[in-house]
């Protein structure tokens, strides 16, 4: 694997987690169609020995599957076949703390993988043997870092970001080098007292002085990359501890976007999607780069739909700074009273914002119009596709105070605090798939489900979407231009990991990860409790990972 490769990849392969650097999830294949896809059946599938969420691509490159579990282990397989060469599996020290145990997948480049232990531990491996040819802490994980995604290749560096943000961390990205591990730049997203940005952080000798160390500003999606510009751009989480009142200001660069430069880590841009987070609206997921319209012109620009229920349309220049193009919203939201027409700044509604103490009533819900999970880009169409949890609202309060304590819990406070989940009323549907045409800036088709959806997206050039994500375990085929559901597969367990897609012996193959966990489980457990005759039980959703691989019937 090369750099060359990872900038323009074999179309057979799949070599990142969105299989390129600007984060289309896109395959150029099309073997597989809307006219044969009701054809696909299983070409083989694999236990892989855990339960708990399966969430990493199959990665492929030459025929050959990298793919990461839950359990902290990785998977070396021949991707025709499902024959395995080789399994790697990390022990977790007995003292680990740490949330969210599923993984998000590796990296590839030369003869190695690279890939985050949930321990924060990146590790390189040989891609031939699986033997370790480098290991090295990233951040202790007793102070509540924890980690997960999917590492992120630029140049002859492999760069990684943490979760911990309900931990009372201090997000940061950072970057190692790819044959010795050492490492060449860290950015903090939460700057420290004079630093560019600190003027939005409480000041020294104010209240809450220190809060900066304490932040939050994850950053557990992997980021994409402009290799012309040679800026990496990355998603930045929610703020610590969750009420804002806690953290008086905008809090830069807390549930932003931000472009750093690719060879120190400078950050040469951002754009705060919504300042002074208090709803545990991580803005992790990268937004994928593709030319936008601005007064009639083609611009570079980011798109990203938002744990906020925004569609958000950003100009990136080269040399850093991000303009605001436009927002709108996708799913049901009430937290916006105005949005700036020059700047995006949104100003909030009253009675919206939780803190400490004081309820707020907001729309979409903390888990989002969307959380982690990827929107995908169909360049033929161009059309974005979003997998989306529409008429969900919370009910939050911040309780007194919070002390911190390293790698404790940090988020409502020590008492009082409450964030519930409901449904608007009347609603009939939470689950969502949408379309949107960048050409009109309009929303073109939704499917709609009953269940919610936490499933991850795939385009191909065949003219589909593939994604499960439904409390069903079912994995959908749609029709890219209408939404029609052309084929669908009920599996072993709910599907919330990245589908990919690639070819092997000259065959066009889909795979995806079922392993249903994390937080679509939380939310199934929190629906089921509050809508018994609606939502079936949690144990109703079966668990435990399968790696499938689908081709076409003969
Ligand atoms: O603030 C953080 O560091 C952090 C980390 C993670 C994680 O590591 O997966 C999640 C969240 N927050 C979070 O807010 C969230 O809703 C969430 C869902 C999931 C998941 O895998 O389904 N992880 C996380
Ligand atoms: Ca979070």
């Amino acid at each position: 694997m090369t750099n060359e490769m990872l900038v323009k990849p074999a179309d057979a392969d799949w070599p990142m987690y969105r299989r390129t650097y600007n984060g289309w999830g896109h395959s150029p294949l099309k073997q597989i169609t809307t006219e044969n896809v009701a054809k696909l059946k299983p070409a083989w599938m694999m236990s892989t020995g855990y339960s708990e969420g399966h969430e990493a691509p199959p990665t492929v490159v030459n025929g050959i599957m990298f793919t990461a579990t839950a359990g902290n282990q990785i998977l070396a397989i021949k991707a025709d076949t499902g024959e395995i060469l080789w399994r790697y599996k990390r022990e977790l020290p007995a003292d680990m703390l740490g949330s969210h145990p599923t993984n998000r997948g590796v990296a590839l480049l030369g003869d190695k993988v690279f890939w985050m232990s949930r321990d924060s531990v990146l590790v390189a491996l040989d891609a031939k043997s699986g033997a370790e040819a480098w290991t090295v802490p990233v951040q202790d994980y007793r102070q509540g870092y924890y980690a997960n995604l999917a590492p992120l290749i630029v140049e002859d560096k492999v760069v990684v970001g943490t979760s911990g943000g309900e931990r009372g961390i201090r997000g940061y990205i950072v970057a190692f080098d790819t044959e010795t591990g050492k490492e060449t730049w860290r950015t903090f997203i939460v700057p420290e007292p004079g630093q560019p940005g600190s003027e939005t952080w409480p000041q020294p000798g104010d209240e809450h002085a220190d809060a900066w160390k304490t932040g939050g500003g994850s950053s557990w999606i992997t980021g994409q990359y402009d290799p012309e510009s040679k800026l990496i751009y990355w998603g930045t989480g929610n703020g610590g501890p969750w009420m804002g009142d806690q953290r008086p200001g905008d809090n830069l660069y807390l549930t932003s976007v931000v472009a750093l430069a690719a060879d120190t880590g400078e950050i040469k841009g951002h754009f705060q999607y919504h300042p002074n987070d208090s709803f545990d609206w991580d803005e992790v997921a990268a937004p994928i780069l593709v030319d936008l319209k601005r007064d009639g012109n083609s611009v570079p620009g980011l798109v990203h739909a938002s744990r906020s229920g925004v569609l958000w349309m950003l100009e990136r220049t080269d040399d850093g700074p991000i303009k605001f193009i436009k927002g709108t919203p996708y799913v049901h939201e009430t937290w916006i009273k105005s949005m700036d027409p020059q700047t995006g700044r949104v100003e909030y509604n009253e009675g919206t914002k939780p803190g400490t103490g004081v309820v707020g009533e907001f729309c979409p819900s903390f888990w989002g119009g969307k959380d982690w999970p990827p929107i995908a880009y169909n360049p033929d169409l161009n059309y974005v596709f979003i997998p989306a949890n529409e008429n969900m609202c919370t009910t939050m309060q911040g309780g007194s105070v919070i002390d911190y304590r390293a790698g404790a819990s940090y988020t409502l406070g020590t008492q009082g605090n409450r964030s519930d989940l409901y449904i608007v009323d009347g609603a009939d549907h939470i689950g969502e798939v949408q379309a949107w045409d960048l050409n009109t800036g309009e929303k073109v088709w939704t499917h709609t489900f009953e269940s919610q959806n936490w499933g991850p997206l795939l385009s191909t050039a065949g003219g589909l979407v593939f994604g499960g994500g439904t409390n069903d375990s079912k994995f959908h085929a749609y029709d890219a231009k209408t939404g029609d559901v052309l084929w669908e597969m009920k599996l072993n367990s709910g599907v919330i990991g990245v589908p990919s897609s690639f070819e092997a012996g000259g065959k066009q193959y889909v795979a995806v990860q079922a392993g249903w966990g994390i937080d679509a489980a939380s939310m199934q457990t929190r629906l089921s409790a509050a809508y018994p005759d609606r939502f079936k039980p949690s144990a109703t959703v079966p668990t435990g990972g399968v790696i499938w691989v689908f081709e076409l019937a003969e």
